[in-house]
């Protein structure tokens, strides 16, 4: 069902016209659906969006032949690749188990053995990887924002790996400074040379799809001095931060006791300069108004993670809270917290979430609206993108973006929806939606050069 269209490698600069339909979020609850539609792509970039009825016209002004216009079929649509803001790609190897404990004794007993077995042994490392990347891009997520371990050798094989299928890819090494397990954990001055190391490395490739990120684990892992040159190491480099905050109340209160002199967890980052406006957060589940506000005034955003929140029973957090208060917010898969690398689970699972915050919600503290599928949808995309600091870049259908983009075939072989002449194109794409399956829908991925 899924299908992709590939700009390819040596399709870079090659001009493609795509006709047909067209579905895109322009905000938290507005969905677009562009019928009849002729999308124009030069070097990758859209250069035009324009009505079937002037396809000619588009053409001649562009100087671009018939021959490179593809004409999707009518029950055909094309929607933006899935930005998945929180993943760890070490974590593959268990996904699907584990969801018998809470996060703190989870990372304990399934999560740093796993990663640091990763990080000592480079064959298992690169086999694991290649894994991981082949189901993220089969699942659709074209862009994704990576967590990898601690050793760099590793996390720059994952780096060519995410290369040579083009997917766009912030990485992270992560830094682990205290309160791990004595064979994964580094020292402070080690951690800081490698990522700095690994840092210029990614940098040094020029490759304009990937973009190395700092990241400290989460606070409990990290002391402040550690983070507090992270914090300088991103500022030097302009650099996207990723982390963990209020994911879980255990683990908000060891942070409350560990940092005696912070005012909240979020003051944390913040001390140590971590909050910037490309700073993501995992989960946000606790966060109190004081610390949205902090959010806000930062331009920092958080990754909601929905699957991984019920799996590993952390909470439920309440998108509109942090949506009301102003806060950038997208949508992660956060596996393998999460049980599922697929973006198509995350809007589900956040759905869910939006579900069980409504009934839970008093009429006195009322949230508003309950969150509806387009609003999930936008988070899959835009708002991911708005998160990592790429809305001016993919996340949706805007001539000067990259076209990033995936072909939805309702109708092929062994499609896990059925399809009736009656409905209209925004059923069919709710269908997919909450029907669809990652490797049977999508036809094609475009700006992917694979
Ligand atoms: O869901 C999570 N996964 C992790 O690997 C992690 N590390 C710190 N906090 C975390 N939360
Ligand atoms: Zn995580």
């Amino acid at each position: 069902m899924m299908s992709t269209m590939s700009n390819g490698s040596e399709g870079k600069d090659r001009d493609l016209v795509v006709v047909g339909t067209f579905i895109h979020a322009l905000g938290l609850g507005q969905v677009e659906i562009l019928e009849e539609t002729a999308l124009g792509v030069r070097a990758g970039k859209i250069v035009f969006i324009d009505k079937t009825k002037n396809l000619a016209d588009r053409l001649k002004e562009f100087s671009i032949t018939p021959d490179k216009c593809l004409h999707l079929e009518k029950h055909q649509f094309v929607i933006p690749g899935f930005v998945d803001s929180h993943a760890h790609a070490p974590q593959l190897p268990f996904m699907g188990t584990g969801s018998d404990l809470q996060l703190l004794p989870w990372l304990k007993k399934y999560t740093y053995p796993t990663e640091a077995k990763i990080a000592s042994n480079h064959e298992y490392a690169t086999e694991v990887y290649k894994k991981c990347v082949t189901r993220t891009l089969k699942s659709g997520s074209t862009t994704v924002c990576y967590y990898a371990t601690i050793d760099v050798r590793s996390t720059l094989t994952l780096v060519d790996i995410v290369e040579s299928v083009g997917q766009r890819a912030y990485i992270g090494k992560v830094n682990m400074d205290r309160n791990s397990p004595d064979n994964y954990i580094e020292q402070t001055k080690d951690s800081m040379e490698n990522t700095r190391k690994f840092v210029q490395d990614v940098i040094a490739r020029k490759n304009s799809l990937i973009t190395p990120c700092v990241t400290p684990r989460f606070a409990i892992s990290c002391t402040p001095e550690l983070m507090a040159q992270l914090g300088d190491l991103a500022q030097e480099y302009s650099l996207p931060v990723q982390t963990h905050i209020s994911e879980n109340l255990d683990e908000v209160k060891a942070v409350t006791e560990m940092f005696p002199d912070c005012q909240s967890y979020t003051d944390v980052y913040d001390q140590a300069g971590l909050l910037g406006e490309r700073t993501v957060l995992g989960h946000g589940v606790y966060l109190s108004p004081e610390e949205l506000q902090m959010l806000k005034s930062r331009g920092s955003g958080i990754s909601h993670c929905p699957n991984s929140n019920f799996c590993l029973c952390s909470g439920v957090l309440d998108v509109r809270r942090p949506l009301q208060a102003g806060v950038k917010v997208g949508l992660g898969t956060d596996f393998a917290g999460g049980n599922s690398p697929s973006m198509l689970d995350a809007i589900k699972r956040g759905m869910e979430a939006a579900v069980v915050t409504s009934l839970n919600a008093s009429e006195k503290e009322d949230g508003g609206e309950r969150l509806s599928y387009k609003d999930m949808f936008f988070l899959a995309t835009l708002g991911s993108c708005q998160v990592m600091g790429l809305e001016g870049v993919v996340g949706n259908f805007t001539v000067g973006k990259d076209f990033d983009a995936l072909v939805i075939d309702p109708k092929a072989d062994d499609s896990p929806f059925d399809v009736f002449a009656e409905e209209t194109i925004e059923e069919r794409f709710q269908k997919y939606l909450f029907l669809g399956m990652w490797r049977k829908n999508v036809r094609s991925f475009f700006s992917c050069r694979h």
